[in-house]
């Protein structure tokens, strides 16, 4: 495998949460955890984005968010990944053709929250993700009847997987999405931003 390019085997089942990780917390941690358990996962990454393509601001350095979210979460069934900064991928379309190009024979499963679900419409190409890949949602404070009733989750209505069948999900045909409503932690990079706790460019 190339350098700096996480191990993955042929047969196992890859969750991927993308994020900004601006900066990693705990519910980062726990979502993590909680998808490992729920959705039948052999290996989980944490896509540490060069940038968020429908965010207009920059976020910290890479090389600063990537430290931070290795202190955060060390699992030994989790990797810390800059991938899409090697593949010179942003958008997660692009991402999920190349990592499928690069690990043939893995299966690859999108994780996020659900105040992603209920955007989810706005991503380039959002539906070829969803034709692509299996979808493994997470409750967010807030978000969760926003995701249930939004435009991605009423258009694949059909294929939603019920939340006691979660452990099926990696191996489920795309597509597929499940909505699991796991104990909720309240926190956001945002807040910790407002807080003064994090990065500053000055
Ligand atoms: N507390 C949380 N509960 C559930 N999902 C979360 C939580 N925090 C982050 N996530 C999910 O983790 C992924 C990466 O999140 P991200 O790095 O944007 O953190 P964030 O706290 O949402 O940041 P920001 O406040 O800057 O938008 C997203 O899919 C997001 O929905
Ligand atoms: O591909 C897109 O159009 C797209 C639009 C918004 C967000 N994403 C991805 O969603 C993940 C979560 O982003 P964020 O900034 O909410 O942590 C991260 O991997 C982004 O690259 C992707």
């Amino acid at each position: 495998m190339r350098t700096g390019f996480p191990p993955a085997g042929r047969g196992q089942s890859v969750g991927l949460l993308g994020g900004s990780f601006d900066p990693a917390h705990a519910g980062h941690v726990h979502i993590t955890r909680e998808a490992l358990r729920r959705f039948g996962l052999d290996r989980l990454w944490w896509l540490v984005t060069p940038g968020n393509p429908l965010k207009d601001r920059g976020p910290a350095p890479l090389a600063v968010r990537m430290a931070r979210a290795r202190a955060q979460m060390q699992h030994p069934k989790v990797s810390i990944t800059d991938i899409e900064s090697r593949l010179g991928t942003r958008a997660t379309a692009d991402t999920l053709m190349a990592l499928r190009a690069a690990y043939p024979g893995v299966r690859f499963v999108w994780l996020m929250g659900a105040d992603n679900l209920a955007q989810f419409h706005r991503w380039q190409n959002w539906r070829a993700i969803m034709e692509t890949v299996p979808l493994g949602i997470l409750a967010r404070p807030d978000e969760r009847i926003s995701a249930r009733t939004s435009p991605a989750a009423r258009i694949y209505r059909h294929a939603r997987l019920p939340a006691q069948a979660s452990h099926l999900l990696a191996r489920a045909e795309a597509p597929a999405w499940c909505f699991v409503n796991v104990p909720m932690v309240d926190v956001s990079s945002t807040a910790i931003r407002a807080n003064g706790d994090w990065y500053s460019a000055g």
